[in-house]
């Protein structure tokens, strides 16, 4: 029996997270709906501020913008605050984006050393576990390399990750931009970009043809002129990229298709305040994430 080739990843239980994200993007479009139950925003919605609240926010969320959203992300430390009740309406929430057939995106920005990172990934990732997701915000500052658990489950499982790239805040210009025409940003750029060429030369190697990777970007919505200023293109890269900024942190439609240019197909944009201000009514949801999807198509 020949022996399989060194980077041989096993086939995963479910078609990859690149190719299920395109999918549901050229299905429905390029709006991930973010489910952030802020203390605020439960109040406004006539919710108290308890771990059941949290649950009824974000499956009304679930219900009213399923079917227009490609993806929605539950905001993770906005269930942590509710301790193990808050996570375990966060455990029922994912189960019911995937009864739902609608991508989960967890935003828990992880990022450990490789050791203890495995654990992280365990959590979020593996086949079996209570919060796995389709996909998880990472964070590299810790090094690329320190998300190789996560990376490699989330190949194994047919799961995504979303590493942290160029941010939406003010302060990540501080870290990422340092080193200019050799930021630590275009080092993330690049290193994801490694990955997805090579999940997609096994793909093209079984005879699947696929355009966008599993291994995910987060640009901000609110970043400018940072990728040109910072010599990064994405245009030819197979690396999907969640854009959060739109909305509440200012960013319009016409910003992201300014800031990404020939790279937009690729860019799930990401909206939670601006939609969720919107409920509870179900309607008015679907109504705020409609006109997001309309912004966003230009
Ligand atoms: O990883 C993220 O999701 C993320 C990265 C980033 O650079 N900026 C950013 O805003 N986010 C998240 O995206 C969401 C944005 O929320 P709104 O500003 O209300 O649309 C929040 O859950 C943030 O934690």
């Amino acid at each position: 029996m020949p022996e399989p080739a060194a980077d041989a990843v096993p086939a995963p239980a479910r078609p990859s997270f690149g190719a299920r994200l395109q999918e549901a993007m050229d299905t429905r479009g390029q709006l991930c709906v973010g489910i952030d139950p802020h203390p605020g925003l439960l109040a406004a919605w006539g919710l108290n501020d308890d771990a059941a609240a949290l649950e009824r926010f974000s499956l009304t969320v679930l219900e009213a913008v399923g079917e227009q959203a490609a993806a929605v992300k539950p905001q993770v430390a906005l269930f942590e605050r509710h301790g193990s009740a808050g996570l375990a309406a966060l455990e029922r929430v994912l189960a019911a984006c995937s009864d739902a057939g609608v991508l989960s995106i967890a935003d828990a920005k992880r990022g450990d050393i490789g050791s203890t990172m495995a654990a992280y990934a365990d959590a979020w990732l593996r086949d079996g576990s209570a919060l796995a997701a389709d996909a998880l915000t990472v964070s590299p500052y810790l090094g690329f390399e320190s998300l190789r658990p996560a990376l490699d489950l989330a190949q194994a499982s047919g799961r995504g990750v979303f590493v942290l790239g160029l941010t939406s805040n003010p302060e990540g210009a501080s870290v990422q931009h340092v080193g200019g025409d050799h930021s630590v940003a275009a080092g993330i750029v690049d290193a994801a970009a490694a990955e997805n060429s090579r999940e997609l030369g096994r793909a093209a190697a079984a005879g699947a043809s696929r355009q966008l990777g599993s291994t995910g970007l987060v640009i901000g919505a609110t970043v400018g002129t940072a990728l040109t200023e910072l010599g990064i293109h994405l245009a030819a890269a197979h690396t999907p990229v969640l854009a959060p900024g739109l909305g509440a942190q200012g960013a319009t439609g016409a910003d992201l298709r300014a800031t990404f240019g020939a790279a937009y197909p690729n860019v799930l944009a990401t909206s939670s305040r601006d939609i969720l201000k919107a409920g509870p009514s179900p309607a008015a949801l679907r109504g705020a994430a409609r006109q997001t999807l309309a912004g966003l198509a230009g």
